[in-house]
């Protein structure tokens, strides 16, 4: 048996708040090493996050292309080489493996390569990836495991090998026609970015809308867009089962208000949400619960049940973003300091990258209505923005919700144009307490999407029925 290896604090998982949490204790001096089986630094800057937007915006590009004449430009015989946008992708994601690994041996931190899994406690078998087994034991613990693709038990599916994000970015070839599960985060991002690089897609989704918890000029806006783009949405949809091989010829069988229908493409993409990285790493033995769904339990300082054991970001059930993730780790770094850090009340921005983007924090008209907030509304639409018309991406529209009781900001959507980046400075406001008042009487620069910001706040607001 190998000798047992003693650290100050070990990391399970390279996600985001893992690789942090390992770089920030080594640098203060604490002897601490992270488990890795795959992928250095974790989903995001691999198979996620920063490579999925890499080839979206090789598919913005390609609609560029396709618009080309709008702009006065000619361009014969243009074309898309899948291989091309890959071995870009590929090109980033080697540089931002070269940079994580600079932060392990900056840091001080020990990179270990393998699988990692609890055989006591405070103890973690590691199978490296040279074939040897190592033991490590430290008293302070993180579990940063992640999450990965859920494949649902639909008869067929996985047998027919779908595809999923990490698969689908590996692509050299354009999918003929791409059937998409899932109209969610993933399934909406890569439908567009398949389309644009020319595919026929199909997304099959079991919702009546896309988008369903988000207001209905948000779900409509989603709808148009996709259908303008011709990416088919069919909604309401049960998969009964799947036939074929992905890659080669698949079938999908399915049913919509009780009458049943097929539909027969070339690839298929399970983008049906996700599944935590929890089982089979021995987390029976150490105290740590799960709850229904697999993610660890934790508290609101991110502790799990088992003393000296944290969890944090996918695995955790954090909500699944990459900045949410990296505040876990802050959370627990301030705490470990002597800090009372917590994620109660923290707010959760988001962006979905489809072009224009939908980015929003802080409450919907639908999440005011539901917890009886009363709210005023400001409302414009994107080509009110002079930027938008610049650029000749008018479409979408901003919407700001905002107290009756005072000139508090409650929340703010953008449907638009640069949306993820416009929703800073409100965020800022929300958070700090700033009135609504102080962004419509500031001067951005001009033109600007931020510019648009003085617009919105300076229309006149309405107060809409209950
Ligand atoms: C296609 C896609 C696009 C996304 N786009 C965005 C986006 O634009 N913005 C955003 O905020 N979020 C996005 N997300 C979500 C985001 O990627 C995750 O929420 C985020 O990466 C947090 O993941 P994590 O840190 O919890 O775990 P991960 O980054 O998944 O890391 C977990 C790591 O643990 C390793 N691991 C697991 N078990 C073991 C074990 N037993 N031994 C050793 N190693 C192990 C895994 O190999 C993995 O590297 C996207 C997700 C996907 C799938
Ligand atoms: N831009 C971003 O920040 C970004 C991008 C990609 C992913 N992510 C994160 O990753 C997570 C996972 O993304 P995702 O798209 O897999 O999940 P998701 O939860 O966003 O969407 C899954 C969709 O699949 C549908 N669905 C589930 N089972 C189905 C079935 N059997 N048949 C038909 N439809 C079905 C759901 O109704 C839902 O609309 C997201 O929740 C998000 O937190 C974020």
């Amino acid at each position: 048996m190998a000798s047992m290896e003693q650290y100050d604090f070990l990391v399970l998982g390279s996600g985001e708040a893992g690789k942090y949490l390992a770089w920030s204790m080594a640098s203060k001096g604490h002897r601490t090493a992270l488990v890795e089986r795959r992928w250095i630094g974790g989903s995001c800057p691999n198979i996620a996050c920063l490579p999925s937007k890499n080839v979206i915006h090789s598919a913005k590009v390609a609609s560029y292309m396709f618009r080309a004449r709008e702009f006065g430009l000619h361009v014969e015989n243009g074309s898309i080489d899948m291989a091309g946008v890959r071995a870009r992708k590929r090109l980033m994601v080697d540089g931002l493996v070269t940079m994580h690994l600079d932060n392990f041996r900056n840091s001080g931190a020990e990179l270990i390569l393998g699988h990692g899994r609890f055989t006591a406690p405070k103890t973690i078998e590691v199978t490296t990836d040279t074939g040897t087994t190592r033991t490590l034991t430290a008293p302070k613990i993180i579990l940063s495991t992640g999450s990965r693709a859920t494949i649902p038990s639909i008869p067929g599916l996985y047998e027919s090998q779908p595809l999923t994000h990490i698969e689908f970015l590996e692509l050299d070839h354009i999918p003929e026609h791409l059937i998409v599960l899932g109209g969610g985060y993933i399934g909406l991002e890569l439908a567009q970015a398949a389309r644009r690089f020319g595919s026929r897609v199909t997304v099959l989704e079991r919702n009546a809308r896309l988008a369903h918890r988000e207001d209905h000029d948000v779900t409509d806006l989603l709808h148009k867009l996709c259908a303008r783009e011709g990416i088919e949405i069919i909604t309401e949809t049960t998969i009964d089962t799947i036939t074929g091989l992905s890659g080669d010829h698949v079938t999908v069988h399915a049913t919509r208000n009780g009458a049943p229908f097929q539909i027969e493409g070339s690839h298929l993409l399970a983008a049906t949400g996700r599944t935590p990285n929890t089982e089979n790493i021995g987390l029976d033995l150490t105290g740590v619960d799960l709850g229904p769904k697999g993610d660890i339990q934790v508290n609101d300082r991110l502790e799990t049940t088992a003393e000296g054991i944290w969890a944090v970001g996918d695995c955790a059930g954090s909500p699944h973003f990459t900045h949410i993730a990296f505040d876990d780790h802050r959370i627990i770094r301030d705490n470990l300091a002597g800090g009372h850090r917590s994620t109660s009340d923290r707010l959760v921005p988001f962006c979905l990258f489809t072009d224009p983007e939908f980015a929003r924090v802080g409450l919907s008209e639908t999440e005011a209505r539901e917890q009886h907030i009363p709210y005023r509304l400001a409302k414009i639409p994107m080509f009110a923005v002079l930027r938008t018309r610049t650029v000749s991406e008018t479409e979408g529209f901003m919407k700001a919700l905002i107290a009756t009781d005072s000139d508090r900001i409650l929340g703010f959507t953008a449907f638009g144009i640069d949306a993820g980046e416009v929703i800073a400075p409100v965020q800022l406001a929300i958070t700090q307490g700033i009135p609504y008042t102080v962004l419509r009487d500031s001067t951005f620069t001009h033109p600007t999407i931020a510019e648009g910001l003085t617009v919105l706040f300076g229309r006149p607001l309405t107060t809409p029925k209950p």
